[in-house]
């Protein structure tokens, strides 16, 4: 069956706290999208079933839906498995949408893209999209949770913002910014995000805001870490994956460039949860300067890579 499939299947995992508005995120998404079929997945405490009130008003023939004997099988814990068996069982199948419980650690449901071999086979991770909701972000409600999930975030939505002014929205630019300072952020008015597009951002990772220091009070932090040299590709991959392994619980997101010896172009780094991807970039090496940029519980950590 899977030698019927030409392309990988796009994996988006949409992750945000409790009633932040992912379902309805996910039906404007379907709606956007009316030619792509996806199939999707909730991910609950650990355990993997199909929510099938996100199909309500949407086509049907853009979704697989996947009864839950399907996925969940006689072996407990067995997610892995299930994105396998959904990839091989149906090919057509373009966009997996997962999404994670509102007090999810998103960690767990993206690592096994960036780690199994044969889900990298099957699957090509496109992002993960945190929603917050603007009339409760910073509240304190389910603080580190909810910071994890906006830390480990590719891009952000803040929900329910069309009563925000524009320095409400200024304001949680920054506190966004705060925790995590690579994503950016845009707003969902009555549940429509207007300049949304399900594709990957952009192999360049230039546009991040410079960290901030503000009055969140979390104990998120970022770091950049920068090397003025070209680094030994292979002296640098077993240094970064062993400090990454140790600080697997601390280090929530990785994300930057790296200037190799004797390669013309940028290589662009992402890491989540201790698991990590290297992959060439879209930009040629101008001067040899390799950033990243760390996010997580790093007070007491001292970065240190060459
Ligand atoms: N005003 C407004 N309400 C919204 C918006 N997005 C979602 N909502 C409402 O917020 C409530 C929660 O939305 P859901 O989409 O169910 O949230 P969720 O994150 O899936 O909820 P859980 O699965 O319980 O975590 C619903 O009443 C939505 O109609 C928005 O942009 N504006």
């Amino acid at each position: 069956m899977v030698g019927l499939r030409n392309d990988k299947i796009s994996v988006t995992v949409v992750t945000g706290f409790l009633g932040s508005g992912k379902t309805t995120f996910i039906n404007s998404v379907l709606r956007k999208y009316p030619d792509v079929q996806f199939a999707l997945v909730e991910n609950e405490f650990g355990s993997v079933s199909v929510d099938t009130k996100l199909i309500k008003g949407v086509d049907a023939s853009q979704l697989f839906e996947l009864k839950q004997g399907c996925i969940c099988c006689t072996i407990t814990n067995e997610y892995e498995l299930v994105l396998q068996e959904l990839a091989e069982r149906f090919p057509h199948v373009e966009h997996l949408l997962i999404e994670t419980t509102g007090i999810a650690d998103p960690a767990g449901v993206v690592r096994p893209f960036f780690r199994e071999e044969r889900l990298k086979e099957l699957y090509a991770f496109n992002k993960t999209i945190c929603l917050a909701d603007a009339l409760n972000f910073g509240s304190g409600r389910g603080k580190d949770i909810s910071y994890k999930q906006l830390a480990i975030a590719d891009e952000v939505v803040v929900t329910k913002s069309e009563n925000s002014s524009s320095s409400e929205r200024e304001k949680f630019r920054g506190m966004i910014a705060e925790l995590n300072p690579l994503a950016p952020v845009r707003f969902a008015e009555n549940g429509v995000v207007e300049t949304f597009s399900l594709q990957s951002l952009p192999k360049k990772i230039r546009y991040f805001t410079e960290p901030r220091t503000g009055d969140l009070h979390s104990k998120v932090k970022t770091h950049t870490w920068t090397c003025d040299r070209a680094l030994n590709k292979a002296d640098f991959t077993r240094r970064i994956s062993y400090y990454l392994d140790v600080y697997k619980k601390e280090i929530y997101r990785v994300k930057g460039f790296l200037c190799f010896e004797n390669e013309p172009f940028e290589f662009v780094f992402q890491g989540v949860g201790g698991n990590f991807e290297i992959s060439e970039g879209e930009s040629l090496v101008e001067a040899d300067r390799s950033t990243l940029v760390f996010i997580g519980e790093l007070d007491g950590l001292s970065i240190e890579l060459t």
